[in-house]
């Protein structure tokens, strides 16, 4: 018999990229949600990986047929942090050897058509690449469940054409760029922030909407979009890590249920053409102003910063 040089260290399946759409009739007034769905799962499963035994492993085709279930059954299948929560929750329920659940949703945006100035009742519009992110993990401890919850957003593409500087920079023979005091700025967001669940509530099926009555994650990323825009839009910006710094602070200002909010802003560089050769001045000095810019893909900038409430 081979002696096996390693041991299994980890081990977590599931099914990725479950793709469902709602739709709640509420008489003729329509809500439509459609999420990607992965799921995660943790628990006596090493066998299944050691010793081929799959006696343990509820199939990851069960998993994608849970999520349209309770697509159809759950309460909870408008609010996507909270719909998260309970297919993870019922994982770790349903199943005793299953310890560890991880529901990871995107959302994408459907909002209403404006028509006659009224939102439409039963037509939308995909509003943009922009998606709400929801990572919630829930964990049997043996006594209680115990759950994180993370929102977020993914793919909002902003661009500010002014109060945007980047000045002082350290320089060494290695620097080329030019310092300029007005540049065109522009991003994808990546948000990232978690939200403590009550201490008071104990995690279970039946609690659920106990919880959704008590924190109203809706409006938590309602506020943390709307920082994320003012900030971009109001910053006398004197780089990306300022920027960042100064929206994740009002968003930890505005939205008191977040405990800590992560954000990463690759700085999609737009380089200002030298029109000189054709006798055109395009504000390539310091004071910068240029009309006509080069987008270019490759390479961004990436600024990544965390804060944490004190
Ligand atoms: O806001 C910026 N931060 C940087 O770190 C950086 N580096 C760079 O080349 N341009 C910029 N802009």
């Amino acid at each position: 018999m081979s002696v096996e040089p390693g041991f299994l260290s980890a081990a977590r399946y599931g099914k990725d990229l479950v793709r469902v759409c709602r739709v709640v009739r509420d008489k003729d007034q329509h809500h439509v949600v459609e999420y990607t769905v992965r799921v995660m799962l943790e628990g006596d499963i090493d066998t299944s990986f050691t010793e081929a035994d799959n006696t343990c492993v509820v199939a990851t085709d069960t998993m994608k047929n849970t999520v349209y279930v309770l697509a159809k059954t759950s309460p909870h299948v408008l609010n996507p942090a909270m719909f998260a929560l309970h297919l993870a929750t019922h994982f770790v329920t349903k199943y005793k050897h299953i310890h560890k659940s991880f529901v990871d949703l995107v959302s994408l945006r459907w909002s209403r058509i404006p028509v006659g100035g009224a939102p439409h009742k039963w037509n939308f519009v995909r509003d943009g690449d922009e998606k709400e992110v929801v990572e919630v993990a829930v964990e049997d401890k043996g006594e209680g469940l115990v759950g994180s919850v993370k929102g977020g957003i993914k793919d909002l593409l902003v661009l500010k054409s002014g109060g945007s500087a980047f000045t002082n920079f350290h320089r060494d023979e290695y620097t080329t760029l030019a310092e300029v005091a007005d540049r065109l700025f522009s991003t994808s967001v990546t948000l990232s922030y978690s939200i403590p669940l009550p201490s008071s509530i104990s995690l279970s099926l039946d609690t659920l909407s106990e919880i959704e009555k008590t924190i109203d994650f809706p409006s938590i990323s309602q506020r943390a979009r709307k920082d994320t825009l003012e900030v971009f839009a109001t910053d006398e910006s004197a780089s990306v890590q300022a920027t960042l710094y100064n929206t994740l602070q009002k968003i930890l200002k505005s939205c008191e249920e977040i405990k800590e909010a992560s954000m990463a802003l690759p700085n999609k560089h737009y380089i200002p053409v030298n029109l000189s050769p054709f006798g055109l001045d395009n504000g390539l000095g310091y004071e910068g102003g240029a009309e006509v810019f080069h987008p270019v893909a490759d390479p961004s900038g990436l600024i990544t910063a965390t804060v944490t409430r004190k």
